[in-house]
C-alpha cells in the first residue's frame, strides 16, 4: 500500500534552539509559508520556555495553515491543541500519545535506521515515520546512519516516510527520488544566507 495521493510532501521544518521567542517566531514566520509541516523543537528549552515558544507558534501556524507538531512532549501537545507530536525512542509510548491526540493528530516515530521500528510504530498508532540520518548532521554529528534503500523498504506501511539528518537543498532530489515524502531540517533552513531561499529550494527538490 502507498500513502495515498494527497499525502503530505516536501519541507518538514524543525525549529532551532532558540531561546528568545520573538526571535524565533520571525525566524519561523520567514520561512514557514515553504514548509507542509513545522515541528517544534528545543533541546535547550526548560518546560516553561517550550510551553511559551509553542503557545506563541500556534496562533502563526493557524494563520499560515501549516501544522504545528511538537517534538518529544505529546502531554504539551494534547494541552496547547498542538496537530501533533513527534516520539523517539526514549520519549513515550506512540499508543498513549495516540490515544491522547486522538485519532486525526499527526503522530510521528523516530525509527533511525530500522524497518522493524517503524513496523512497529504504525502498529502503535504513528502516522507517519522518520529515518535518518541519511548524511552527516551538524545539528545532532553523532546520530545512527541510515540508507536510502530503506525509504522504497518502508513504502509497503503505507505511511508517509520522513528523512531527517544533514538534508541540503541539493541533496533532497536524492532523498525525494529514494521515495521520501518529506525531508525534516534544522540547518539547512535557518543556518543558511537566506533562508528564505533555502526553503523554496527543498520544496523545488519535490517539484513543489
Ligand atoms: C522528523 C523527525 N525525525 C527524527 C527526530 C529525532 O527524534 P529523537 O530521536 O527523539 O531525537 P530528538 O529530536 O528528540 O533529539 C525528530 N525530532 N523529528
Ligand atoms: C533531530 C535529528 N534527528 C536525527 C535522526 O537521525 O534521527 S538527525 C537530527 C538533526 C537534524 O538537523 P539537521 O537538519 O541540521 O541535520
Ligand atoms: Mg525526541
Amino acid at each position: 500500500m502507498n500513502a495515498s495521493p494527497s499525502a503530505p510532501r516536501g519541507l518538514y521544518l524543525l525549529t532551532p534552539d532558540e531561546p528568545e521567542t520573538a526571535h524565533l517566531l520571525a525566524q519561523v514566520a520567514a520561512v514557514l509559508p515553504h514548509a507542509t509541516w513545522l515541528q517544534y523543537r528545543n533541546k535547550r528549552a526548560d518546560a516553561a520556555l517550550r510551553r511559551a515558544q509553542v503557545q506563541a507558534l500556534l496562533p502563526l501556524c493557524r494563520a499560515t495553515g501549516v501544522p504545528l507538531i511538537v517534538n518529544d512532549d505529546w502531554r504539551l501537545a494534547a494541552d496547547l491543541g498542538a496537530d501533533g507530536a513527534h516520539l523517539g525512542e526514549d520519549d513515550g509510548a506512540l499508543i498513549d500519545a495516540r490515544a491522547a491526540l486522538g485519532a486525526d493528530a499527526i503522530l510521528g516515530a523516530s525509527c533511525y535506521d530500522d524497518i522493524t521500528l517503524a513496523q512497529r510504530a504504525v502498529e502503535a498508532g504513528a502516522s507517519y515515520v522518520a529515518f535518518g540520518a541519511f548524511f552527516p548532521s551538524p545539528t545532532k554529528p553523532d546520530a545512527r546512519v541510515a540508507r536510502k534503500s530503506l525509504l522504497r523498504d518502508a513504502e509497503v506501511l503505507g505511511v508517509p516516510r520522513v528523512a531527517i539528518g544533514g538534508i541540503t537543498p541539493e541533496n533532497a532530489r536524492q532523498l525525494a527520488a529514494a521515495g521520501a515524502d518529506l525531508v525534516a531540517v534544522i540547518s539547512g533552513v535557518f543556518a543558511a544566507r537566506h533562508p528564505a531561499a533555502a526553503a523554496h529550494a527543498y520544496r523545488a527538490a519535490f517539484g513543489l
